[in-house]
């Protein structure tokens, strides 16, 4: 397959050609990365400073939390709920075994996306993404990204569970054939998980049981298959950009390759693959709700020259028109709010007119009035 000339770096594009060139590049990647000795288009080079923190896909952090939850029902309750508070606050990032979903449909999910990034590009392409979407829902680059940002090497497919005005399963692929079916279960399987997840955090943070589910409002759950082919110089380029996720939490099921960096402190650590596990990732939301108790961190994604790798993430969101800021029960004298209340519909809308940029939370309530 052809890469598309670079010559078009000396204009100027606008929005849509830029969406166009990327998906070119995109279309281009696996075969890129098939060339031995290939250089990565410059669109996709990291600056020399973001190069400097990069560590090895296989590099991975022991400390990093897995929490069996058959704790939850035997007699380790109490210090299970312990493990979980300590999860979300000193990492934000923890793994799940034991978590409810049944590792056979986990194990399905899985394969059936991978197969459905294997299938030929004109099969995929008939589930292309409109580029102009702000979220564009199909396949293609997934995120409409300022002019300037630097690209990432990876293929997306995004499509909604809920709410059901924006689940269109005509738009999910239709081959492989289980995919439809077996999703749609996978879905709703983690939303079952992620109630109970609510659950635990109200009362971990001396809420109500029911007041995150009840805070949040009707869910809104989408999915999103990232492929990422193998690169020929990983040292240049990330997978996926840093970033926070701007939701609730997102549940996450990665391959057994790695490449998926947590930042803690001012260090990137791996995520170690364990098969079947859930890794879990607290959103912003839950920070802003949470009053800053909970933490939503930074991670993104380094490539390696020898294998694809595929993830698959689930992210639960609030109701797009409903307004989140503080508990009140968290907030007083001692205890100010540290984030103003904010429609979830315009926080989103800045996290992805801003791109894969870093901690947006803090940047987007620092401009704000309290
Ligand atoms: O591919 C991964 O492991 C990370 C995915 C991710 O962070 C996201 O989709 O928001
Ligand atoms: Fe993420």
């Amino acid at each position: 397959m052809a890469i598309p000339s670079m010559t078009y770096e000396h204009h100027s594009p606008t929005y849509i050609q830029k969406a166009t060139i990327m998906k070119h590049i995109s279309n281009g990647l696996s075969a890129l990365s098939e060339r031995e000795g290939a250089a990565v288009p410059s669109q996709f080079i990291r600056t020399m400073q973001e190069q400097a923190t990069f560590a090895p896909h296989n590099d991975f952090c022991e400390q990093i939390p897995v929490i069996d939850l058959a704790g939850l029902s035997d007699n380790q309750q109490e210090n299970t709920m312990a493990s979980i508070a300590s999860a979300s606050e000193d990492w934000g990032f923890f793994q799940v075994i034991n978590h409810g979903i049944s590792l056979a449909l986990v194990e399905s999910a899985q394969k059936l996306a991978r197969e459905f990034f294997n299938l030929p590009l004109e099969e995929k392409q008939k589930y292309a993404e409109n580029p102009n979407d702000l979220i564009p829902q199909g396949y293609g680059r997934g995120f409409r990204m300022p002019e300037s940002t630097i690209l990432d090497w990876h293929d997306i497919f995004l499509h909604y569970f809920l709410p059901l005005s924006l689940k269109n399963i005509s738009t999910w692929p239709h081959k492989p054939a289980a995919y439809r079916e077996t999703m749609d279960k996978y879905g709703k399987e983690v939303l079952k998980f992620t109630d109970k997840m609510l659950e635990i955090f109200s009362r971990l943070l001396g809420l109500q049981p029911n007041y995150l589910k009840e805070e949040f409002g009707d869910p809104m759950l989408n999915i999103r298959l990232i492929f990422y082919p193998p690169c020929p110089q990983p040292k240049l380029v990330l997978g996926l950009g840093a970033h926070s996720d701007p939701n609730i939490m997102s549940v996450l099921l990665q391959d057994e390759i790695g490449g998926l960096q947590v930042k803690k402190g001012n260090k990137w650590v791996g995520v170690a693959p364990i098969p079947n596990a859930l890794v879990i990732n607290i959103g912003d939301q839950l920070q802003v709700v949470s009053n800053g108790r909970f933490q939503s961190v930074e991670h993104r994604v380094v490539t390696n020259t020898s294998a694809a790798r595929l993830s698959v993430t689930t992210f639960l969101h609030p109701d797009a028109d409903v307004m989140l800021g503080p508990a009140l029960d968290l907030v007083d004298a001692s205890h100010p709010p540290l984030y103003p209340t904010t429609k979830y519909s315009d926080y989103r809308r800045a996290f992805h007119r801003k791109g894969l940029n870093g901690k947006v939370l803090l940047k987007y309530y620092s401009k704000m009035q309290m």
